[in-house]
């Protein structure tokens, strides 16, 4: 365990210490009806603190996974594992409503180029990342150093991106998520589909800097959204790669995609009108990134160089979070 990332809460928190309400003040309640300041995750990277879990969330969430996986892999290539639900029922709400509260969010923007064509890509969902690949740790100072070594990775080693520790209300998930599964993950990918115009549109998570057949942890909460999975193009022309698997991915509901599952074939959450999908969706992936080139690439199509994004409840939608006050 020496390898993973902290996440530092100790170091930032305010003491646990019991107090009674103070004005202003960040409280949750506790068991006895007590309430307490809510401790927090913080680093120098993230724009504002991120509070830990109260303990109604936590109580219940440390009965995960809810139901026993299903395997899916009777089809060429395939290994799922799917939960329905991993998150018991009486928190798939409470976690949704923190996460999207609580989190900073990014609309990334980027260019690519084919030949001599330059596209302007708009990504058409809210995301954010957390984490950092097998080379480094951080120390309990926050600071990024070397895992072997220890020391500040500098020169042609030295990163480019900032990278952030996972928060604890991130990191308590991918700790049951390690245990429940017995694969290690160093990053939380988080993608918040704001209506059925966000989309993710077909790819796979086969980079390099993920290692051979890597093991992807995906959980949904909040809005119900079709996930559909087909076969990359082969010579063979299996039927999988013109009729497309399709999953009704609920709140709570989590799927490990394994093995060959990568590199031979695709997945999307197509765009939908209307409906279910108008109420929000949160994704969350935990991966295993084992170069820095993993590190780079994901701040880069994750939070990017763009205005920090925060959910007004009021308004009942994601606005630029304008700095100073955390809402
Ligand atoms: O939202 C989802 O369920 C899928 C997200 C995804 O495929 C990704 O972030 O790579
Ligand atoms: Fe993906």
């Amino acid at each position: 365990m020496s390898k993973r990332p902290r996440t530092l809460d100790s170091f930032f928190s305010p003491p646990a210490t019991k107090r009674s309400r103070q004005a202003g003040g960040d409280t949750s309640k506790v068991a006895n009806g007590e309430t307490t300041p809510s401790q927090l995750s913080n680093h120098p990277t993230y724009p504002f603190a991120v509070p830990h879990l109260p303990p109604e969330i936590t109580d219940i969430l440390n009965f995960a996974p809810a139901q026993e996986a299903r395997i899916i892999n009777d089809r060429p290539d395939l290994d799922l594992l799917y939960f329905q639900p991993y998150i018991p029922k009486e928190i798939q709400r409470p976690l949704f409503d923190f996460l999207r509260r609580e989190f900073f969010f990014y609309k990334v923007q980027y260019k690519i180029k084919r030949g001599p064509v330059e596209t302007q890509i708009n990504t058409p969902r809210y995301t954010t990342v957390f984490g950092l690949d097998e080379t480094s740790i951080f120390n309990d100072a926050g600071e990024v150093i070397d895992s072997a070594t220890g020391k500040p990775p500098s020169g042609k080693d030295a990163y480019t991106c900032k990278p952030r520790p996972i928060p604890e209300c991130l990191d308590m998930l991918r700790r049951l998520t390690e245990n429940t599964t017995g694969s290690k993950f160093n990053f939380a990918l988080v993608n918040y589909y704001a209506s059925g115009a966000d989309s993710i549109s077909y790819h796979s998570d086969d980079e390099k800097f993920l290692g051979p057949d890597p093991c992807i942890a995906s959980f949904t909460l909040g809005a119900k959204r079709d996930f559909l999975l087909r076969h990359k193009k082969t010579p063979a022309a299996h039927p999988s790669e013109s009729q497309p698997m399709k999953l009704p991915l609920a709140s709570g509901d989590m799927v490990l995609m394994r093995g060959k599952t990568q590199s031979c074939w695709e997945h999307s959450i197509p765009k939908r009108k209307g409906g279910e999908a108008e109420r929000g969706r949160i994704n969350i992936t935990f991966r295993r990134a084992m170069t820095k080139g993993g590190t780079a690439n994901y701040y880069r199509y994750n939070v990017g160089d763009g205005g920090v994004f925060k959910w007004d409840g009021g308004r009942g939608e994601m606005v630029a979070w304008k700095g100073g006050e955390t809402g």
